[in-house]
């Protein structure tokens, strides 16, 4: 029998906008050592590798490099901050629960495959009341890979109950694409999420500007997959 196809999708400035929490915990950190608060624009360039690139990042702002022990410290800092307060301001993006709705509605299995860690990501779902959407959730901790490691993408999509040969991905950064590109599963990018480049210079197959745009993409995608 046919496995029912699967959206994966990114989390972080996919699903969720999550940088002004992510910011704040970030800000906590960066003042604890005495360095100056960054920016919300700063922030949406450093997400999307994990917490622990993105909390380097914060230092390389200020020219500083974070590596060995203090890195440990700090990041060990950082998730305890953040799990704390990781859903004060993060919330979907407009359209995102309609649009997960629909798919489901017509089938689909979903999925999260995102660089942050998968409990984070459970408390976070759970918090916004969307982990009853999901069919699974693939964290860089959940199979010990992470974007742009195709095994991830696979991976996850395997757990939803599909197989990448009948999947489509979504995300928002230079990570989600190259997975996916990896796995040879066609990819819709969203303009509105955290990457340091634009979207349209990483060859995503189709870009969305809102969630309402998403199934006519996959349509797209989905037509174009089955006359090829
Ligand atoms: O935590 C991060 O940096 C990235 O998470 P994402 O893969 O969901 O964008
Ligand atoms: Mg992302």
């Amino acid at each position: 029998m046919q496995k029912p196809p699967v959206l994966a999708i990114d989390l972080d400035g996919t699903l969720i906008e999550t940088a002004p929490d992510l910011m704040g915990t970030l800000n906590v950190i960066l003042e604890r050592e005495g360095l100056a608060p960054v920016s919300l624009k700063q922030v949406r360039g450093m997400v999307g590798q994990g917490a622990k690139i993105m909390l380097q990042r914060g230092f390389a702002a200020h020219g500083e490099t974070l590596e060995g022990a203090r890195l440990e410290t700090l990041f060990e800092a950082f998730l305890e901050h953040y799990a704390e307060h990781i859903a004060v301001e993060s919330h979907p993006f407009p359209g995102v629960v309609e649009a997960l709705e629909g798919f489901r509605a017509e089938g689909w299995k979903l999925a999260v495959c995102t660089n942050k860690l998968e409990a984070l990501t459970r408390r976070l779902l759970d918090e916004l009341d969307l982990t009853r959407l999901f069919d699974a959730i693939g964290g860089p901790d959940t199979f010990g890979v992470r974007k742009p490691d195709p095994q991830h993408l696979i991976k996850t999509i395997e757990a939803a109950g599909g197989e990448a040969t009948n999947a489509i991905m979504v995300g928002d950064s230079a990570a989600d694409i190259n997975a996916a590109k990896n796995a040879a599963v066609p990819v819709v990018a969203v303009d509105f999420g955290y990457t340091d480049i634009p979207v349209a210079e990483l060859g995503p197959d189709r870009i969305i500007s809102h969630f309402d745009e998403l199934a006519g993409a996959v349509s797209e995608l989905r037509g174009a997959m089955t006359a090829g």
